[in-house]
C-alpha cells in the first residue's frame, strides 16, 4: 500500500450518555493512502458516524471520550493535541460532507454566501471565477443564478453536488462524504457516483464513502473496511472482496444486495438485528446472528487476521480451522 496520508491504530471511544461512559467504538484500525477512495460499509448502529466524527473532532467535546488509539495525519500525531488544534489542523486538510448537505447550511443565507464563509474561514479573498470552475466541476451550469438561491431551493442531487464544491474551495486532501447517495434517487446517484470520481482523479483527493450502498462501495471504492459492533469485520480490496470474500457478515451483506436486485430470486434478509452497544459483551458482535458460529465465537471478540501483510478478516471459524486453503478474502 502507498504511504499513509491518514493512519489510525487500535482506537477505542466510549460515549457518554445519562453520566456513564458507553463504549461504542472497541479497537479500530484504519489507513487511508494519498489519493485512494475507501469504502466503510456497514449496518446502521455500526459505529461509523461516532468512528469518523470523533476523529475529526466534530462531535460535542463532551459527549465522548477517546479511550486509547493513535491518529497520524502525514505522518504527525494528532489525539495528543488539544481537541481544537486537531480540529484546526485535520479542518483545513479534510473536509467532511454530512448526510443532509442541504440541511447543514444556513437556510436564510444564499449559496454564495456560503461560498463567502470559506473563503473567509480560510483567511483568503472571494474569487469568483474559481467558484464558478468549482460549480462547473460538480457539473452545476447556471452558476450565477444558482449562487442566488437559497438552500431550501436546492433539489437533493444540487445540495450534493453544492456541499462537494463547497468542500473543494479548501483544496482538501481528504473528502469524507456520509451516505452521499442516501438522500437521491437511482439516477442522481448514478451521477454523483461518477462526479467523486471524476473529483478524485481530477484533483487527487483522497476519499473516505461511508455507505450502506454496495453499489457505490462497488463503483468507487478502490478498497473497502466493512464494520459491526464498533469493530472492522472484514476489510481489503473492493473488487477481491466482493467477489471471493466468506466473511459470514459480508457474505450476508452481499446477498441481502444482490437479492434486492434480481427481482426474480427470493428476497434474503440477515436473521436479527445489529446489536446495541448497550449489549456488547467479550464476544464477537455478530455471534447471535452469524450461521457460522463457534464456542469461540461466544467466548472472545475475534482478533483480525493478515494476509500477505494486509489486514482482512476478523472472524473465529477461520481463525479455529487455522485457515487450511480458505479463500484469502
Ligand atoms: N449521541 C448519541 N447518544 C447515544 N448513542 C449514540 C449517539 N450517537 C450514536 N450513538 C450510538 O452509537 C452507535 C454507533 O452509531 P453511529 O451513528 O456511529 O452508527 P452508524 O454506523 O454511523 O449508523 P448509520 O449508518 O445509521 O449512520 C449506535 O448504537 C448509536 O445508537
Amino acid at each position: 500500500m502507498a504511504e499513509a496520508l491518514l493512519a489510525l491504530k487500535a482506537y477505542r471511544v466510549s460515549l457518554k450518555i445519562s453520566d456513564k461512559y458507553l463504549e461504542v467504538i472497541r479497537g479500530i484500525d484504519l489507513k487511508l493512502a494519498k489519493g485512494e477512495v475507501l469504502g466503510i460499509i456497514g449496518e446502521s448502529g455500526s459505529g461509523k458516524s461516532v468512528l469518523l466524527k470523533t476523529m475529526l473532532g466534530l462531535m460535542d467535546y463532551d459527549s465522548y471520550r477517546v479511550d486509547s488509539g493513535t491518529l497520524l495525519y502525514e505522518g504527525e500525531s494528532m489525539l495528543e493535541l488539544p481537541i481544537k488544534k486537531r480540529y484546526q489542523i485535520l479542518g483545513r486538510s479534510i473536509a467532511y460532507i454530512f448526510q443532509n448537505p442541504k440541511q447543514s447550511l444556513s437556510q436564510r443565507k444564499t449559496i454564495q454566501y456560503h461560498f463567502k464563509e470559506q473563503f473567509k474561514v480560510l483567511g483568503k479573498p472571494y474569487d469568483a471565477s474559481y467558484v464558478k470552475q468549482l460549480l462547473s466541476d460538480v457539473g452545476i451550469e447556471n452558476q450565477t443564478t444558482l449562487l442566488k438561491q437559497y438552500p431550501y431551493q436546492l433539489s437533493g442531487g444540487q445540495g450534493q453536488r453544492i456541499a462537494l464544491a463547497l468542500a473543494l474551495v479548501a483544496q482538501p486532501k481528504v473528502i469524507i462524504a456520509d451516505e452521499p447517495t442516501s438522500a437521491i434517487d437511482a439516477t442522481l446517484k448514478l451521477k454523483m457516483m461518477k462526479l467523486l470520481k471524476q473529483i478524485n482523479e481530477k484533483y487527487g483527493t483522497a476519499m473516505i464513502i461511508v455507505t450502506h450502498d454496495f453499489d457505490v462501495i462497488h463503483h468507487i471504492t478502490q478498497r473497502v473496511v466493512v464494520m459491526y459492533g464498533g469493530l472492522v469485520m472484514n476489510e481489503g480490496d473492493t473488487q477481491a472482496l466482493m467477489k471471493a470474500s466468506v466473511h459470514p457478515y459480508t457474505r450476508g451483506l452481499i446477498t441481502c444486495a444482490e437479492s434486492l436486485k434480481d427481482m426474480s430470486s427470493t428476497l434474503y434478509e440477515l436473521s436479527g438485528y445489529p446489536l446495541n452497544p448497550l449489549n456488547f459483551k467479550e464476544a464477537c458482535p455478530f455471534a447471535e446472528r452469524c450461521e457460522r458460529k463457534t464456542i469461540s465465537c461466544e467466548a472472545m471478540v475475534p482478533i483480525m487476521e493478515t494476509y500477505r501483510g494486509e489486514r482482512y478478516r476478523c472472524c473465529h471459524p477461520y481463525l479455529d480451522a487455522n485457515d487450511g486453503g480458505l479463500a484469502h478474502a
